[in-house]
């Protein structure tokens, strides 16, 4: 055991002698002692630590009476200190024992054998004291600096203890709440019928077991105001395992059910539109099913798809295009009736849950208002936009019994309204159904087509209008199918391009391109231009450049003899990244061609910045020439816009000889077009080359 240090402080050095005698001899083992006559040196002492008890004279030559002892306590509060004093101060040692001394030792008893068991005891008790006053620090500190309210009751319920969340929460102080009743203070009422509850510390008494308090209960705070709280009461068991109250922990949950309300409707919800998305499309659509089959009434969904939204999306910026999916979603919901749903599956794709009884007539009524209303002119951040829409409508039971196989049969009815020219609404039909087939058919055969070798280019001649030799040709991809034989790229672009395959089609085009235009070449064509369309997804890809040089390294084709041909809306859209990628081309030493030109939305003044060679007038436009309506107007437009610009000009699809001549009239310098030759096979044009001049009558000077 280590011998406790006892410190004397006395004036009196026979009394500090017998003391020591005492201590030394004590029968459970001698304590060590100290001694110091004054009160300042055992200050000095005291600071160094080490000491279990102080024996203190309260008359020293530096200090005397209860300020003596005052100052000890004061400097070392957790040592205990026993007063030694004689019988005429006795009054003053009891005065001490009142401000904190554990007692006093009277002159004469020193030698009492129970001094070193009694100062052993008090060290002991003094300690046990410490331990408690950490411990009830550390549990006081934690309660007031959590963010729960705590608040404990004695076992007849009545408020012992709040927290300083816990006074914030119920409205009640400390002082003002204890000993009331906790119904009073922790007053709860239940959240749904908004009568009082019956407390849970009650029953928990009654019980003696832990208790979750209902999820939906409301405290009401002594002002009235009320808060969502969640927590749990639990009993507090003395050593003989009865209870002797409880502690009620609780939190204010209105921001984590705020949270979670919210969490719960993103889920659900379209983050543009805050329309229902596909999820709550199709739960709302199983529930009206359910509810179509039990009262045998019908119901119709509504499959839309908006005609052109990615050119204008592409051409005018994405900004622009989410503002007109707003407008479109709000147009919609004021067209139908409150008990209907109006969802955003994605993109520019809506779909409307439309449930009525006299049905057909309805879907159609609904589809025919909603025609209307989209196509009324959008003003949208200084644009008036134009749009159209195609609608599919399946009906249940007849196209389907459950959501996906009306979804799916709605969107097959969409794609035949917009082959049937767009801007109308067709019912399902069975034929529709194979057409979504066929469509999936064409995506797996085309990846098959890809891996084979049915993928052909057909070359176009460009045309001099002046000369009538091909200064060049378009290359033009053919699949060439086992069963369908010949298929021109209508038929499967748009499946390539909806898929993603194009950018591998495109690679296969370009590398045989690149190839053919090299063998012209070496065949003594020298300033041969060999033109290939490039799609938006290809533009779009991070590898297009690099792949591109690739291509003219492994066939040795110079640059300068490769036309890439672009739409304006490809271009359009994210006009700065266009134009990065078109100055990248430009180092590369490739031509550049804006395709099928004046059927986009492109800003002249964009035009301007674009590192653009070549204008190839849209077939539409050079078809229009000998027509009552066109009468080449546009057509001389661009013309005189090319030549302005410094940019070659060539028109598409010159197909008479009238279009022919009013083209040269108006300086166009070069054509394409049936008139010259359809788009051929490589030997079929190397043919073509040989004749010299080529098709039609060309006006040469
Ligand atoms: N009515 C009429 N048409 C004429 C005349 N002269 C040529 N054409 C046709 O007009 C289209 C011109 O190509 P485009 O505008 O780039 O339009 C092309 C192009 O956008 C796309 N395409 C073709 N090959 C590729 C390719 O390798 N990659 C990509 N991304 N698209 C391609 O498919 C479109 C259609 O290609 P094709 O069916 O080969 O159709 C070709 C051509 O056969 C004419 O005098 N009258």
């Amino acid at each position: 055991m280590v011998a406790n240090t006892v410190l004397i402080i006395s004036n009196d050095a026979a009394e500090a002698k017998l003391l020591k005698d005492t201590l030394a001899t004590a029968r459970d083992g001698p304590f060590v002692t100290e001694w110091v006559g004054h009160l300042s040196d055992a200050i000095s002492r005291l600071e160094r630590r080490g000491i279990d008890i102080i024996l203190a004279s309260l008359f020293l030559p530096d200090s005397h009476g209860l300020d003596t002892f005052d100052v000890l306590f004061k400097l070392v509060p957790p040592i205990p200190i026993m007063m030694l004093s004689d019988e005429e101060h006795e009054a003053l040692a009891i005065e001490a024992v009142q401000h904190g001394a554990q007692g006093f030792l009277s002159k004469g008893h020193y030698q009492n054998s129970l001094v070193p068991q009694a100062l052993r005891n008090i060290i002991q008790r003094k300690k046990v004291e410490e331990a408690l006053f950490v411990e009830r620090e550390r549990s006081r500190v934690t309660l007031e600096s959590i963010g729960d309210g705590v608040l404990s009751t004695d076992v007849a319920g009545n408020v012992t203890y709040l927290n300083a969340e816990a006074e914030r929460m119920t409205g009640w102080s400390r002082d003002e709440a204890q000993s009331r009743p906790i119904a009073e203070v922790f007053h709860l009422i239940d959240g749904e019928t908004r009568q009082r509850a019956r407390n849970p510390v009650e029953m928990v008494i009654e019980q003696g077991k832990n208790l979750a308090l209902h999820a939906d209960s409301l405290l009401v705070r002594r002002d009235g105001y009320e808060s969502p709280i969640e927590d749990s009461i639990a009993p507090i068991f003395d050593r003989n395992n009865d209870i002797t109250g409880a502690v009620v922990t609780f939190h204010d949950v209105s921001e984590a059910k705020a949270m979670a309300h919210k969490m719960a409707h993103l889920a659900q919800h379209d983050y543009l539109t805050g329309l229902p998305n596909r999820l709550l499309l199709s739960d709302r659509l199983s529930q009206a099913i359910a509810y179509a089959k039990r009262h045998t009434t019908q119901l119709a969904v509504l499959f839309l798809d908006l005609d052109n939204f990615k050119h204008i999306n592409d051409s005018l910026g994405h900004a622009v295009g989410d503002k007109l999916l707003e407008s479109v979603a709000s147009r919609l919901v004021s067209q139908v009736r409150h008990s209907d749903t109006v969802s955003r599956l994605g993109g520019d794709e809506f779909v409307v849950l439309v449930l009525e009884d006299a049905l057909a007539e309805h879907a159609t009524i609904t589809a025919e208002k909603i025609l209307h209303a989209l196509a009324a002119p959008h003003r949208l951040a200084g644009h008036e936009l134009h749009i159209t829409t195609s609608i599919g409508i399946s009906v249940f039971p007849a196209d389907g019994d459950d959501a996906e196989a009306l979804v799916k049969n709605a969107d097959a009815a969409m794609y035949h309204a917009k082959k049937m020219g767009k801007n109308n609404y067709q019912f399902f039909n069975r034929a529709m159904n194979e057409l979504a087939v066929e469509r999936h058919t064409t995506e797996v055969e085309l990846r098959r087509a890809i891996n084979g070798n049915e993928l052909l280019v057909y070359y176009q001649p460009k045309v001099d209008l002046v000369s009538g030799m091909a200064t060049g040709a378009e290359a033009l991809v053919r699949w060439n199918h086992p069963d369908k034989g010949m298929m021109l790229p209508d038929a499967f672009i748009p499946v390539a391009e909806d898929s993603g395959l194009i950018v591998a089609i495109g690679k296969i085009v370009l590398r045989q391109a690149c190839g053919q235009a090299k063998a012209w070449h070496d065949q003594g064509l020298h300033s041969f231009t060999m033109a290939v369309n490039v799609s938006a997804l290809e533009f779009r890809d991070r590898h297009f450049v690099e792949s591109l040089r690739n291509v003219l390294d492994e066939t040795g084709l110079d640059a300068r003899f490769l036309q890439l041909e672009l739409t304006e809306s490809v271009l359009m859209r994210n006009v700065d990244s266009s134009i990065a990628v078109l100055r990248e081309l430009k180092q590369l030493g490739v031509q550049l061609a804006i395709d099928d030109f004046g059927t986009g939305y492109s800003s002249l003044s964009y035009l301007n910045q674009f590192p653009i060679d070549v204008l190839k007038i849209d077939q539409s436009f050079v078809q229009s020439i000998s027509s009552s309506v066109g009468n080449g107007v546009i057509v001389n437009a661009v013309i005189g816009m090319g030549t302005c610009l410094g940019q070659r000009v060539v028109a598409e699809g010159v197909e008479t000889s009238a279009q022919l001549s009013f083209l040269h009239t108006h300086h166009c310098t070069e054509g394409q077009g049936y008139l010259f030759s359809a788009p051929v096979p490589a030997d079929d044009f190397t043919r073509l080359l040989g004749q010299g001049v080529i098709g039609g009558s060309v006006p040469l000077q």
